[in-house]
């Protein structure tokens, strides 16, 4: 027999962002069923909540983040994006399967309590992490009550072989500690890819397995086109990382011989189930790229800062037509995970970005690119939208805290002033997974103990791998900022410090 709820009182961000009216909720078996005015008619034996003195508005949608990276928030400062690729693997190594969980229950309890329903997670890679690990994972996010895309990080070209030169540069003393080789071939990363794809237990429309070659310079092409047919035979989405530090394009551009992005498009990728991380570097033949084909950007700023990895140009990409979501990106380059954050840092990076206001983003496009939007690039439409239809994934904000005192404009405050600390209760399928600010199964106390204890085993596992590395970074980071400092073609893009002062900071184009 069909369950209703029925929620009362509540005011409800409207489409447009602008206003939240008094609205009821009506919801079947999780699905909302009708919105409408005060006194909404539903059957006798509904269950009633009352959402008076609360703002509702869609789960948040993280476009992009790590799950398993949780142990690692707030890991070392002045890192940028070459160092986290070295040290953090190092750092990251030997997890059990029961760390492996906890990285993405901790992650995913975060994205909970600060109002986030649905995470599209690239996730350790086959076979870092073997089918039976990737499944537990899975369960983490079952377990904390949100949906997720889990996208295996798949890689067959080390750090050290996707830069060309790289290895040439090291002196011989360190040649010796870095491997030349991504570990496994591509054909057998495919034939694991492939039996998680037919094997993956977890019900699609919550925890659905992706697929993401990780970045496409560290991706042999039998590997990118081995994904893509995966992708598409197994109906699911593709998320790579692209044009994120400058570094990364220069390399590839002398690779590829074009961009980074063109060359993906030229192996065929690309598809409104495709979607870049990042995006920063990228021009507009690379953006018209995406647009054409119903592709999407996950735009995350707070990372891009921590890493000073540059600022994306959002409104180029939605004036271009690239559907736009919003991301944290992972605790060990963005920390946190709040998308109240993300979302703020992704307005204030676009006033700074753009010298004329007019083109700033305006906190409805924001709303929407966290919520529709990422549902859009997760592939999972069936959320991101308070409508009729569509599951009730639902956060309610506490209209009686300061953030909300008083509602001036809805979704500038969502956007400007909230910070998550105004989430009272969040609904995924129309049932409380948060309720009064307390996730309704998660143990925190247990949780730190045992956070605690895994961080002090990788410390003493990963010691001597740490060792190693710490003697590779001034080497590395050198020869990464002699690509930076190299011509690229979006040169304009260096509008910001970005590691980009060598090649002139503010230049006549951008302003
Ligand atoms: N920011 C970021 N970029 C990446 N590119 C490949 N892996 C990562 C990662 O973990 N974080």
């Amino acid at each position: 027999m069909a369950h209703f709820t029925v929620l009362r009182g509540g005011r409800v961000l409207d489409a447009a962002g602008r206003d939240a009216p008094f609205r009821d909720i009506l919801i079947e078996d999780g699905t909302i069923r009708a919105i409408g005015a005060p006194g909404l008619e539903a059957p006798a034996d509904a269950t009633r909540v009352d959402a008076s003195r609360h703002l509702l508005h869609p789960g948040l949608v993280n476009g992009h983040t790590h799950g398993s990276g949780a142990l690692l928030r707030g890991f070392r400062d002045r890192m940028n994006l070459e160092l986290l690729l070295i040290v953090t693997p190092a750092r990251f190594a030997n997890q059990t399967l029961q760390i492996k969980y906890l990285n993405t229950y901790l992650g995913a309890i975060e994205m909970a309590l600060k109002g986030c329903t649905l995470a599209y997670d690239l996730t350790f890679g086959l076979p870092v992490a073997s089918i039976e690990e990737l499944i537990v994972m899975g369960q983490a996010y079952r377990d904390a009550g949100i949906r997720a895309v889990m996208a295996p990080m798949l890689a067959d070209t080390s750090f050290y072989a996707a830069q060309p030169g790289l290895l040439e540069s090291l002196p011989p003393e360190l040649r010796g500690l870095v491997s030349e080789s991504g570990g496994t071939d591509a054909a057998e990363i495919l034939r694991l890819m492939e039996e998680a794809l037919r094997t993956w237990p977890h019900d699609r429309d919550h925890v659905k397995l992706g697929v993401a070659p990780t970045i496409p310079t560290h991706c042999s092409d039998e590997l990118m086109r081995g994904s893509d047919r995966l992708v598409r035979e197994y109906g699911t989405v593709m998320q790579s990382h692209i044009g994120e530090a400058k570094y990364q394009v220069v390399a590839a551009e002398a690779r590829y011989g074009k961009s980074m992005l063109a060359h993906v498009d030229d192996l065929g990728l690309l598809g409104p189930h495709f979607s870049v991380a990042h995006g920063i570097w990228l021009d507009d033949d690379d953006l018209k790229r995406l647009a054409d084909k119903g592709a999407s950007i996950s735009h995350n700023p707070g990372s891009n800062m921590r890493l000073g990895s540059g600022i994306a140009d959002s409104r180029r990409m939605l004036e271009l037509g690239v559907n736009l979501a919003i991301g944290t990106d992972g605790p060990a380059s963005a920390d946190n995970q709040n998308m109240y954050e993300a979302m703020r840092a992704a307005a204030q990076v676009s006033y700074v970005r753009q010298p004329d206001h007019r083109k700033w983003l305006t906190a409805p496009e924001i709303v929407r690119a966290a919520t529709e939007g990422g549902a859009r690039l997760a592939g999972m439409e069936h959320v991101g939208v308070l409508a009729p239809g569509k599951r009730a994934d639902i956060v309610f904000l506490s209209l009686e805290h300061p953030n909300w005192t008083p509602i001036n404009d809805p979704a500038n405050q969502l956007v400007l002033v909230e910070d998550a600390t105004a989430v009272r209760h969040v609904m995924v399928d129309g049932r409380f997974i948060v309720r009064d600010g307390r996730h309704v199964s998660a143990d925190l106390a247990r949780l730190a103990v045992e956070a605690e204890a895994a961080r002090d085993h990788m410390a003493r596992a990963n010691a001597d791998a740490a060792a190693k590395v710490a003697k590779l970074e001034d080497a590395v980071t050198a020869f990464c900022r002699g690509l930076s400092s190299k011509p690229y073609r979006v040169e304009r893009y260096a509008a910001f410090p970005c590691r980009c002062e060598e090649t002139g900071g503010f230049s006549a184009e951008a302003v």
